[in-house]
């Protein structure tokens, strides 16, 4: 097989497929790439359509061979780069046959490969167990919430429940428990004269709430505190006269597992004094069913994997465990003074807990109850005055029918109703219940709050806002701005084979090998399969080589470039083999090898530099309401799937991304389901 490379001016004025069968170019410089060789200098020649290469030498050899020429459309960026690309290097064009956006044309009823009519597959066939995700059952996000700590003292604690917390990730994890979890690496802050920029005595001021905390540790204290990004009353200037640096233990505890945005933002925060409390509670407010826990169990999983130590406390856990599974309608009334209190009770317990642990560290809790009076809220508010900062998050909805979808959705899913084997029945009572609740309902109009306002019916939704400052706060409107419920499938699957994979090579840009190109083939035609009852759909891919050429064969679909979805840069270890970076570079594999996680590649990446830079790809997964295929790289999809499956980001390393795999995440009113389709033996 041997490939032809031509430049054509920019003064061409059409080059279609039509005209490229006849192109008016006199004159266009060829080359010629074969198995074994490179042919440079030919021309390509009007309209007799032979690339001529004169090959010098005593006899003036000259190769003539006869071109056909079969093109795409070719866009104005193409040509217009592969000129540039020409000009520059005087080189054959690199430039692939994907610009950065295109859309391939339909597809073409004489291609037998890619027409329907030869489908033949059966998607079923192809499915294997999904190790993290329980494919059919969605567990209930309020089981995976925080065991209660006040409740295990008192004994009423039950094991059973302790065991149901994170159940879909460690049943089935595959991790080397070797890991470590520090990232050392992304924290190597120089700073010109500390004694400038820190003027600290005994206690900080925390701006947005004007009340003072007193710093935890005082004189000797050493090194720089890392916030984690909501801002710290941690840091003090080194008292030794060498730069700032942590100790082990110190650094264990507070330097966040981030890399990029997050770490930069929380040495900001540090160098200029802490403008936040050092943690935030977000409070969540809402009446039955306006999907609090659901949001609140997205929004947990979205930090931790950014890297932010959070909880999610479900003040619901508490109640069933302290009083029973089985409380009716009556249990909520306003007017049920014992019901009230045991309510007040556990959601006080609830809030204990949650600052206990932000006093020991942790960064953003996200307190998950109805919240739906005033005086409770306020109540929340006294609790966590000077210990951490409150922001609500409201969800309202106005919208009948989803009330009614979701009600439906709570007697199937709440452990409440677990024992209730009449359907209707359970209807009727969780009806009277959240009638008792609308009765003393107070919307938020206090204090910092974000309100979600009709956001999943797909139109007229809105976030309303109301004094929220600060990195995190931010982050999380962003977020939260960008995510609905509308179902669709994401998938996510690796290049097919390239031949640096064949070799043992690790990052490069080589094309596929022979299966690799079948896996090609095969992925066009599940894709085909499985989406062609979508009325759109977009196919993402990294700006290498093996994965545009792995998306090639998909027609119909616009395909998209992005940088962002690039395989872990290895830096200087690009091209080697893992036995050559360890026979070569020892420290630099017994450093890997101890944490995979925060290691960066001399002049290349880590995982968490990864992560960070995978945020935008989440956040336009989540907006994207249209199905979305993902052809990326191992590490690549290590990191996106860690996101969806919520796996801890010490687990992102090592969870099994197979070649020739397909991950289907089904994004839908209950949460996150996963399916995989293995195409190839
Ligand atoms: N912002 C929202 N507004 C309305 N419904 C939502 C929202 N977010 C999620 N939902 C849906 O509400 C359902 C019930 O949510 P859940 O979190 O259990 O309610 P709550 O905690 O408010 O009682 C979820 O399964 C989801 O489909
Ligand atoms: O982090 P590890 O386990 O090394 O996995 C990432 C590696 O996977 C590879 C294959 O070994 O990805 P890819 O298949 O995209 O080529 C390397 O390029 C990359 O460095």
């Amino acid at each position: 097989m041997w490939e032809l490379s031509f430049v054509v001016p920019p003064t061409t004025k059409r080059w279609t497929s039509s005209s490229c069968s006849s192109p008016s170019t006199a004159l266009a410089p060829a080359s010629l790439r074969g198995p074994d060789r490179l042919l440079t200098g030919g021309n390509l020649e009007g309209d007799a359509r032979t690339a001529l290469f004169r090959l010098g030498g005593e006899e003036e050899e000259v190769l003539v061979y006869k071109v056909f020429i079969k093109s795409d459309i070719i866009s104005p960026f193409d040509l217009a780069a592969s000129w540039r690309a020409y000009q520059e290097n005087l080189q054959p064009s690199t430039v692939r046959g994907i610009p950065d956006v295109s859309i391939s044309a339909g597809i073409d009823a004489g291609n037998e490969n890619c027409s329907s009519a030869s489908l033949e597959l059966d998607l079923e066939h192809y499915l294997v167990p999904s190790p993290a995700l329980a494919g059919s059952s969605v567990v209930y996000a309020a089981n995976l919430t925080e065991n209660p700590r006040s409740l295990g003292r008192t004994g009423v604690f039950s094991k059973s429940d302790a065991s149901s917390s994170g159940l879909h990730v460690s049943s089935h994890s595959c991790v080397d428990s070797s890991d470590h979890f520090t990232s050392r690496k992304d924290f190597e802050v120089i700073i010109p004269d500390p004694s400038k920029v820190f003027r600290v005595s005994g206690m900080v001021e925390s701006k947005s709430v004007g009340t003072f905390s007193p710093l935890q540790k005082q004189d000797g204290q050493r090194g720089l505190f890392v916030d984690r990004g909501v801002g710290s009353s941690r840091l003090v200037r080194s008292a030794s006269a060498s730069p700032f640096t942590t100790s082990e233990s110190e650094t264990k505890k507070a330097m966040p597992a981030a890399a990029g945005a997050v770490a930069a933002a929380a040495v900001a925060d540090q160098m200029l004094g802490p403008k936040e409390d050092s943690s935030l509670a977000i409070v969540l407010v809402g009446l039955p069913a306006r999907g609090k826990t659901f949001t609140a169990a997205k929004l947990t999983r979205y930090l931790r994997w950014l890297g932010h130590e959070t909880k999610h406390f479900n003040v619901g856990k508490y109640r069933r465990l302290k009083h029973g599974v089985n409380q009716s309608a009556d249990f909520f009334r306003a007017d049920n003074p014992e019901g009230m209190e045991a309510r007040n009770e556990v959601a006080a317990l609830a809030m204990e807990d949650m600052i206990s642990w932000m006093q020991e560290g942790g960064q953003v809790g996200i307190f998950d109850a109805t919240n739906s009076t005033r005086q409770r809220r306020n109540m929340l508010m006294k609790m966590a005055e000077g210990k951490c900062k409150i922001i609500f998050l409201e969800t309202l909805c106005n919208d009948e029918r989803i009330i009614e979808r979701n009600i439906r959705l709570k007697i199937q899913q709440s452990p409440d109703y677990a024992e209730e084997s009449d359907f209707e029945a359970g209807l009727q009572d969780f009806k009277s219940r959240l009638a008792n609740y609308e009765k003393v309902y107070e919307p938020v109009e206090e204090g910092s709050y974000i309100k979600m306002i009709d956001m999943v019916s797909g139109h007229g939704g809105q976030i309303q806002v109301n004094n929220i400052s600060g990195y995190l706060p931010g982050r999380i409107v962003f977020f939260l701005v960008n995510t609905h419920l509308t179902p669709r499938p994401i998938l996510l699957t690796r290049h097919g084979e390239s031949r640096d994979n064949v070799r043992g090579r690790i990052g490069g840009d080589t094309v596929l090998s022979g299966s690799g190109e079948i896996y090609a083939k095969k992925l066009a035609n599940f894709v085909e399969k499985r989406l062609k009852s979508e009325r759109t759909a977009s196919i993402w891919t990294s700006t290498l080589q093996r994965t545009i050429i792995t998306a090639s064969p998909i027609f119909g679909f616009p395909k998209i470039q992005w940088r962002a979805l690039d395989e872990i840069n290895a830096g200087v270890c690009d091209g080697m083999t893992y036995e050559e970076i360890k026979r070569n570079m020892p420290e630099e594999y017994e450093s890997r090898k101890k944490d995979k996680l925060s290691y960066r590649y001399p002049r290349g990446e880590s995982y968490l530099d990864v992560i960070q830079r995978l945020e935008p790809v989440i956040i336009e997964l989540e907006r994207q309401r249209a199905p979305v295929v993902v052809i990326s790289h191992q590490a690549v999809l290590r990191a996106l799937y860690a996101y969806f499956a919520d796996r801890p980001l010490k687990e992102v390393p090592h969870i099994e991304v197979p070649l020739h795999t397909i991950i289907e995440i089904q994004m839908g009113v209950t949460g996150v389901q996963e399916k995989r389709y293995k195409l190839m033996d």
